[in-house]
């Protein structure tokens, strides 16, 4: 995966943590308000200064966990979602407000199963388990008081709230694990999808090489050539020109003749090969069909296209492909400037009447078209 697809993700993954806690933190404010209610409808034993400080905690803990999200600190972490510290912290703080109300306990249960709801997606079945066992201690240790004082039908009464307790945690754990298993295989599945993504580019890429590439030499073919070329002119401004030269290998009909088609492709390659040692590597030279070639100069100049494609002709005189004995290799080559105000195929007409002039010449030799000097050079 590249490095900015890796950063994308874990920043799209932050963006849902944060969200996933503002749902937790608004959970809060709403239990923080029934706590409230509780007090003001004269359930809650524990008096004001108790309610007013154990309600600065809940939100301070609260903002606290807000900054963490915010500044990245939860990244550090092996689970940067924190999801057991806020479901820990909630279990606490339920028990301890449901320890400061009256009989009317039994109906604030279901806080217990809003906090444990996010556990539920996020923790480990173990973990999770053990969460719904934290939270059944609490609230039996909550009411083991008043049970014991208790007699009768009022025992039965705490008895059956304990059962339903209980019944309700067992539902949760076999749902939560039911949740995991099936949160497990999406991820299985969204991992296979991601690596066929993966091997799809791969081959695209592969193919788009293969369609820009010319087999025998490795240079760019004439469609990858002509595609660069015109893209080049579109940013082309009017102080500068592209050089352009087209460079056909003398009498090459002659060697497939005498030596065979394989020694010919061999001389193809040896040119390609002197060519990528004798050109920039901000140049392009590309396979124009047969025993043509085309070169595009970037930045150039009629000096310095002429240098380069002279430079580049005495090396092929020079060169020897590998296992082949054959008389001495040569090359003509037609070069022009082009220009931003004109077309692609107005420079390679140019330059082909060039190219027709060294062939004319005598083989072996340069020549240009220059547009504004309209006379040829050889
Ligand atoms: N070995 C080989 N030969 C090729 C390839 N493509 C084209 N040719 C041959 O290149 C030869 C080009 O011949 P001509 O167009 O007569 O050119 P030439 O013999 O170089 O003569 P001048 O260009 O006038 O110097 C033909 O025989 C083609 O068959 C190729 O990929 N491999």
């Amino acid at each position: 995966m590249s490095l900015q697809r890796q950063s994308n993700n874990t920043h799209a993954m932050q963006t849902l943590r944060l969200r996933r806690f503002a749902l937790a933190a608004a959970s809060y404010v709403l239990v923080v308000a029934i706590v409230w209610a509780t007090y003001f409808t004269g359930h809650y034993r524990g008096g004001l200064a108790l309610l007013s400080w154990s309600t600065m905690l809940a939100l301070s803990l609260q903002v606290l966990l807000y900054v963490a999200f915010a500044r990245g600190w939860n990244l550090r972490c092996a689970d940067p979602s924190l999801t057991l510290p806020q479901v820990l912290l909630g279990l606490a703080w339920q028990t301890f407000f449901i320890s400061q109300l009256d009989e009317s306990r039994g109906s604030m249960l279901v806080i217990y199963f809003l906090i444990l709801l996010f556990g539920a997606f996020e923790l480990a079945p173990r973990v999770f388990s053990a969460c719904c066992a934290l939270a059944f201690i609490g609230f039996a240790g909550v009411q083991l008081p008043g049970f014991l004082a208790s007699s009768g039908s009022e025992t039965v009464g705490l008895s059956l709230d304990l059962l339903v307790f209980a019944a309700v945690l067992g539902w949760l754990v076999f749902f939560a694990s039911y949740v995991q298993r099936l949160r497990a295989r999406m991820k299985m599945r969204r991992t296979a999808l991601q690596a066929h993504q993966e091997t799809l580019r791969g081959m695209m890429r592969q193919l788009q090489d293969l369609a820009s590439t010319d087999e025998l030499t490795g240079l760019c073919n004439r469609r990858a050539f002509v595609k660069v070329a015109e893209q080049e002119l579109k940013h082309l401004s009017t102080q500068e020109q592209l050089g352009l030269a087209l460079i056909d290998l003398d009498y090459f009909k002659r060697i497939n003749d005498q030596f065979g088609h394989d020694a010919g492709d061999r001389v193809l390659q040896t040119f390609a090969a002197v060519a990528g040692a004798c050109l920039r590597e901000n140049d392009l030279l590309a396979r124009y069909g047969g025993e043509e070639f085309v070169l595009l100069m970037r930045d150039a100049s009629q000096d310095r296209l002429d240098a380069c494609c002279e430079r580049l002709r005495e090396a092929f005189t020079q060169a020897e492909p590998v296992g082949l004995i054959c008389p001495q290799l040569s090359l003509s080559a037609g070069m022009t400037l082009l220009y931003a105000d004109e077309s692609l195929d107005q420079a390679l007409k140019r330059a082909d009447q060039a190219l027709y002039d060294a062939k004319a010449n005598g083989r072996n030799c340069c020549c240009a078209r220059w547009r504004d000097t309209a006379h040829a050079r050889t």
